[in-house]
């Protein structure tokens, strides 16, 4: 069973340089309490022509947060109990390729996880889950995604692998070059967990990976700083706001997203048998995994 009739709810995580989205009315930030501790900030609620959308700044307002201390299971278990049914997740990315230039937008479709000190699931002991993560992101969203970009007139790629590192620092040139060996795209500090714990949730999530610049493994270009980052960013992050005012439309008017398998992705997931599951922790779950624990 999937929440086929659910009507849309768009949340978008803005990552370094996207701290609102613009032309939303009813606008309003609200802090959304979560048992998993506190969000990065306060939710933006409103509608875009119609289409109720949330925003998250994930580093908060002022960009406060480093990637290790995002708490991402607060927020995304409180964009869940938000309603949001749909995830873009908005990042800036380091390029591994030679192709994949600054200025251009990723539609990342694997991620590889090197991430060591973050919690990552909101299942444990009372309660077991192992959702799969062989195909992270919805590609229905990145299908809209996609058309969106490209209509807003983003050079963009289509599929992708997204090297997750711990940071803050930057890598070494050994580490760059070992991950443009294992065929890597681009790199980030922050998409997992986020996606594993969107999977989890049952939400549908897709990334926009954004090229700020060539980390530092290019021959012709200077090592990637904070400072080069953002002379990029602020293009990128402009950008950013225009494809989500196009996509909000093609996200709102498709009716497939009810048989989307993200939204099921709990099904079987559970091993923890009914008799034995801690209270605690049902209670703790009401939100991400109340459609599988209520029935
Ligand atoms: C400001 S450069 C490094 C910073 O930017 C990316 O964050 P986000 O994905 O939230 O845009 C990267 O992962 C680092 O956290
Ligand atoms: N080169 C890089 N490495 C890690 N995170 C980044 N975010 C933007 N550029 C990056």
């Amino acid at each position: 069973m999937t929440n086929s009739n659910q009507t849309p709810v768009i949340g978008i995580i803005g990552g370094s340089g996207v701290y609102d989205i613009e032309g939303l009315t009813n606008k309003r930030w609200e802090r959304v309490h979560s048992p998993f501790g506190e969000t990065s900030d306060e939710l933006l609620f409103g509608e875009l022509d119609g289409q109720q959308m949330v925003f998250l700044p994930r580093h908060g307002r002022g960009h406060l947060i480093p990637p290790s201390e995002i708490n991402f299971r607060a927020n995304i278990d409180a964009l869940k109990r938000a309603g949001v049914t749909d995830v873009i997740s908005v990042s800036a990315v380091g390029s591994l390729r030679e192709n994949l230039r600054p200025g251009m937008f990723v539609i990342v479709d694997q991620f590889i996880d090197r991430t060591f000190a973050r919690e990552k699931s909101f299942f444990s002991t009372g309660l077991v889950a192992h959702v799969s993560m062989a195909h992270p992101v919805c590609s229905r969203l990145g299908d809209h995604i996609e058309v969106a970009a490209r209509e807003t007139g983003i050079e963009v790629a289509r599929g992708g692998t997204y090297l997750v590192m711990e940071g803050p620092q930057f890598s070494s040139l050994a580490e760059s070059e070992l991950y443009r060996s294992w065929n890597c795209d681009v790199i980030g500090m922050t998409n997992m967990p986020e996606a594993k714990l969107a999977r989890e949730a049952e939400l549908c999530y897709a990334t926009v990976a954004m090229v700020t610049d060539f980390d530092c493994w290019h021959p012709n270009h200077d090592d990637v700083t904070v400072e080069a980052i953002v002379k990029v960013l602020l293009t990128n992050a402009d950008n950013a706001r225009s494809m989500v005012r196009k996509v909000a439309p093609r996200i709102h008017a498709d009716a497939t997203a009810g048989t989307c398998a993200c939204r099921s992705a709990l099904e079987h997931a559970l091993i923890t048998g009914p008799d034995a599951r801690a209270p605690e922790m049902l209670k703790r779950l009401d939100a991400v995994a109340g459609r599988v624990l209520r029935r």
